[in-house]
């Protein structure tokens, strides 16, 4: 197998809610939210990452704060190139700025049509790529999970971000059978605050949504039930106002949400071939992605699937590590156009 050698490739996981960047020999290098903050009268870009997501809800008239990815692919184009161009940069030695520009793997959600991934090939390129080389989402996050995707023993991965819930089945590197639905953290977050407006007549952020679903949320049925004050803009009278949520009240507004994403993994274990059925039955389905993290969705994915199932150790890291690893196979991918690599002209 041809390995590439040079030492600055990288791995771009390029996401809805985060961009991470994997360094060939050093590992994840940068984490950062996929947030930019421009100035709307001269068009600069005022901050870009950590510094651009404190600034959400927080901004005078003249600066907007933008999430260049929507939905798994880019919704904006010019910017997304700008901030990866930012990240790269950051991510790179200050000596290998010098050097070669560096070869790119970068995942794009299974779904995803050839114009949306022709447009990701084309920012990573004008953000400082030599070449870029997409590989489906939930095979780099399988990869980063340790799962054995280049061997003859099926594997389930169900990546939960925040634009995108993938699913896949997996086995001889490539995708057997996948599903890609554009349900995931932002949705639940939108859930969120819908429910809030409606129940309550009280406007939130998309901040506050989120940190309701990180410290109260849970899917299915709550054991505990647990309460959290929360402030937004009371729509009735346009004032300030703080009210009490329960994680019971927001489990019931989460509910289509979450059903959605079982849903995804069922149809996909419908459409498995039984040899690998039975192999995913034994070896359990397992879970990346930030979104799996809302409490108690493993358990339900299992109750409703019958089947074990693992989050996997470093979550929010997996696509980047998968993106990264996968560098080193790429003669391999060229192979597998169910991987979605093919080498870019
Ligand atoms: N503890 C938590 N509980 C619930 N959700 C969480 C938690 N931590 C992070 N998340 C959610 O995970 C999502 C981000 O996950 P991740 O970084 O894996 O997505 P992404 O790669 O940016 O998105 P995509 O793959 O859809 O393009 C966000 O919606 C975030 O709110």
């Amino acid at each position: 197998m041809g390995r590439f050698s040079l030492s600055q490739d990288l791995g771009v996981d390029l996401g809805t809610a985060n961009t991470l960047v994997f360094v060939k020999g050093k590992g994840v290098v940068v984490r950062e939210p996929t947030v930019v903050a421009k100035n709307i009268e001269t068009g600069e870009i005022e901050a870009v990452g950590k510094a651009a997501r404190n600034m959400i809800g927080r901004t005078p008239g003249n600066i907007s704060v933008v999430r260049p990815m929507k939905d798994g692919v880019i919704a904006d184009y010019e910017t997304t190139a700008v901030m990866m161009k930012y990240f790269i940069k950051k991510a790179m030695s200050r000596r290998s700025l010098f050097a070669k520009k560096p070869n790119v793997m970068i995942c794009v959600p299974s779904g995803i049509t050839m114009v949306e991934e022709r447009a990701v090939v084309d920012a990573t390129k004008q953000a400082g790529a030599k070449d870029a080389f997409p590989i489906a989402e939930p095979f780099a996050a399988a990869t980063g999970a340790g799962l054995p995707v280049w061997e003859p023993t099926g594997s389930m991965i169900v990546d939960i971000g925040g634009g995108t819930t993938e699913v896949a089945v997996i086995s001889l590197g490539g995708i057997v059978t996948s599903r890609s639905i554009r349900t995931a953290g932002d949705t639940i977050d939108d859930a969120i605050i819908n429910y809030i407006r409606k129940q309550y007549s009280l406007l939130i952020g998309e901040r506050s949504a989120e940190s309701i679903k990180m410290d109260i949320a849970t899917a299915g049925e709550v054991e505990e039930d647990a309460e959290l004050a929360i402030r937004g803009r009371d729509l009735l009278t346009g004032l300030p106002k703080t009210i009490s949520v329960t994680s019971r009240e927001v489990a019931m507004a989460l509910n289509d949400t979450v059903e959605a994403i079982v849903k995804a993994v069922k149809d996909t274990l419908e459409n498995t071939p039984p040899e690998l059925a039975a192999d995913i039955m034994d070896r359990g389905i397992v879970l990346t992605g930030g979104g799996s993290l809302l409490q108690n969705l493993d358990n339900v994915i299992s109750e409703e699937t019958q089947m074990p199932v693992f989050i996997t150790e470093e979550p929010l890291e997996s696509v980047a590590i998968g993106t990264g690893k996968s560098l080193e196979y790429i003669q391999h991918f060229r192979s597998h156009p169910n991987v979605s690599t093919r080498p870019t002209v």
